[in-house]
């Protein structure tokens, strides 16, 4: 990487000392100059040789690898950000493609489980509900003072887990881990937040160790009000930040991006990003088959807000690609644990208009009664089944072999996170297909050996998406983060495939390759944005040297002291 970084101009700083050593985002341990070692007052505390960055990656590196168990490294990792953010960040992306499963999808899941116990070092905002007339001052308390970023959860959604009270904390700050070590944005500007309204997971409550508010969840109008007063807060302190809301419920997901997708700069990840980098997939597939995305018909496992969204943003491709939004409509299957969704069902306000007329498809159902994911593929013949039910072993040997019958070169998204959740192991649908399957998950897979061919298994996770999506909405300034801005970001992600290259390249770029990703994904983004209306327009090379000149790289800068 050798993007050029701001990093050769001093800062002045006011801290010294211990405390400079116990600033994570200042900290440079051994690598303190012998001038700075004199000018901080640090002499004496640091062993005497002084190192480079690389030199103190090998030894965290080595130290690292000692560890067998996933959860381990994942503290040992996260010790290293709350202690030297730089050195962390170097860490992660020399070995970005290793430690990525470490930090995000799917060890952040147990670490989340285990929040209590694993525990070490502050990190981020924890806004309590009896808290709530003090939030301006919480915010005030934050140790960034400058934040472009906020990653923002309530935990009661955490990937396929549930409801994991205050652990839930994990998820803002591995997305950040992202933002800065994919997207570039400097950890100096990303806040990762858990607005802690209770829990109802009962082991928690039960645990001794639990750190967060042992209540249950506040709902309903009370529940609303605490999100806006949160809200309203961040616009006094940093009327400019971009707001990421990341694994609420469904049942509060969608109103909350309803509620404030116009009116500030928002978006909800679950929704929003994973239908952008499921949509991306499908294109990246369907450009590889010499298909359009019109001509298929799509089976979703799951009903929930993320597929919904996912839905809604293949019907607008559909729509692009010259189809009415009627007939896009009908090609699109829901299903619930209800089976097929039909319009006799109770349905959600976002499930209402992928409801089936219950007249229409009654004779497909082989019990009399409810539509089941067989009958359905028997009776719609899919070319595409995404899995985003949050339960395991859902796509079963029979449903891709009864979809293969029909169609020769089946596209099946088992997407559900974490690993555990995931709706049909890879290897499997790859056997049952005979190879002929197009395979992505939501949680990192190994490639899978079929009668001697390797198949690569694309990462269809939103991390692909939204570190460029925020590095765009910061360069370009942007107020708002329209559906269109996703849409051009799923066919920025589709550009970059691979697969164009060779028969068994896979899908979705290298997790090496990311950065360079994001930085394409953010221009286009950031264009589109500008095209809205939402950003103040300038020329290409404007933003582009824009995205170059936010994109942060992990190198000590030199320090100089704040006269007192
Ligand atoms: O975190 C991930 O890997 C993807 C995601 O947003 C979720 O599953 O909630
Ligand atoms: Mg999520």
């Amino acid at each position: 990487m050798t993007t050029p970084n701001k990093g050769s101009r001093p800062l002045y700083i006011r801290y010294a000392g211990p405390v400079l050593l116990e600033t994570p985002l200042l900290n440079k341990g051994s690598a303190f100059t012998v001038e700075e070692r004199q000018a901080f007052n640090l002499e004496g505390l640091l062993p005497s040789k002084i190192e480079s960055i690389d030199e103190q990656a090998d030894r965290a590196y080595q130290q690292f690898s000692a560890f067998e168990d996933d959860l381990d490294k994942h503290v040992y990792l996260r010790n290293i950000q709350d202690t030297n953010e730089t050195l962390y960040f170097k860490l992660i992306n020399n070995h970005l493609v290793e430690m990525m499963p470490i930090i995000y999808t799917p060890t952040v899941g147990l670490a989340c489980q285990k929040f209590s116990q694993i525990y070490r070092r502050k990190r981020g905002l924890f806004i309590t509900y009896p808290d709530r007339d003090r939030i301006d001052d919480m915010l005030q308390n934050a140790t960034k003072q400058n934040v472009k970023v906020i990653v923002v959860t309530d935990s009661e959604r955490i990937l396929g887990l549930g409801d994991q009270g205050i652990g839930g904390m994990g998820i803002p700050i591995g997305k950040l881990a992202l933002y800065s070590s994919c997207g570039g944005i400097s950890p100096a500007y990303t806040l990762p937040v858990a607005l802690d309204v209770g829990t109802n997971n009962q082991e928690l409550l039960d645990d001794p160790l639990y750190m967060g508010w042992r209540h249950n969840r506040i709902e309903g109008e009370e529940y609303f009000a605490f999100v806006d007063q949160f809200i309203q807060s961040v616009r006094r302190r940093w009327p400019n930040a971009l707001i990421q809301f990341e694994d609420f419920a469904q049942a509060n997901a969608t109103p909350l991006l309803k509620k404030y997708q116009d009116k500030l700069c928002c978006f909800n990840d679950d929704i929003q990003g994973t239908a952008a980098v499921t949509v991306g997939t499908l294109l990246a597939a369907c450009h590889s088959q010499g298909t359009s995305l019109k001509d298929h018909r799509v089976v979703f496992v799951g009903a929930g807000s993320a597929g919904c969204g996912i839905a809604e943003q293949i019907i607008d491709h559909m729509v692009a690609d010259g189809i009415s939004e009627t007939q896009a409509i009908s090609q699109i299957f829901l299903t619930s644990s209800k089976g097929l969704l039909t319009d006799d069902l109770p349905l959600r306000d976002f499930q209402q208009k992928f409801a089936k007329k219950k007249s229409d498809v009654a004779e497909w159902s082989s019990s009399g009664d409810k539509i089941s994911l067989l009958d359905l593929v028997k009776a719609s013949k899919p070319t595409i089944l995404i899995g985003v039910s949050g339960v395991a072993g859902l796509i079963s040997e029979e449903v891709v072999k009864s979809m293969y019958e029909s169609c020769e070169k089946p596209i099946v998204l088992p997407l559900s996170n974490p690993t555990s959740k995931v709706e049909a192991l890879p290897k499997d649908v790859i056997a049952w297909t005979e190879g002929n399957a197009i395979v992505a998950t939501g949680s990192p897979f190994e490639p899978v050996d079929y009668q001697g061919k390797s198949y690569p298994i694309a990462q269809c996770n939103n991390s692909y998406i939204f570190p460029g999506v925020g590095l765009g909405v910061i360069a370009s300034g942007a107020t708002r983060v329209t559906d269109e801005m996703f849409m051009t970001s799923s066919e920025a992600l589709a550009a970059c495939s691979p697969l164009v290259k060779g028969e068994n390249a896979n899908l979705l770029p290298d997790l090496g390759d990311i950065r360079e990703v994001s930085k394409y994904i953010a221009v286009q983004v950031g264009l589109k944005a500008m095209e809205q209306g939402v950003a103040t327009k300038v020329e290409a090379s404007v933003l582009e040297a824009a995205v170059e000149k936010n994109y942060w790289m992990p190198e000590y800068r030199s320090y100089r002291r704040t006269s007192f």
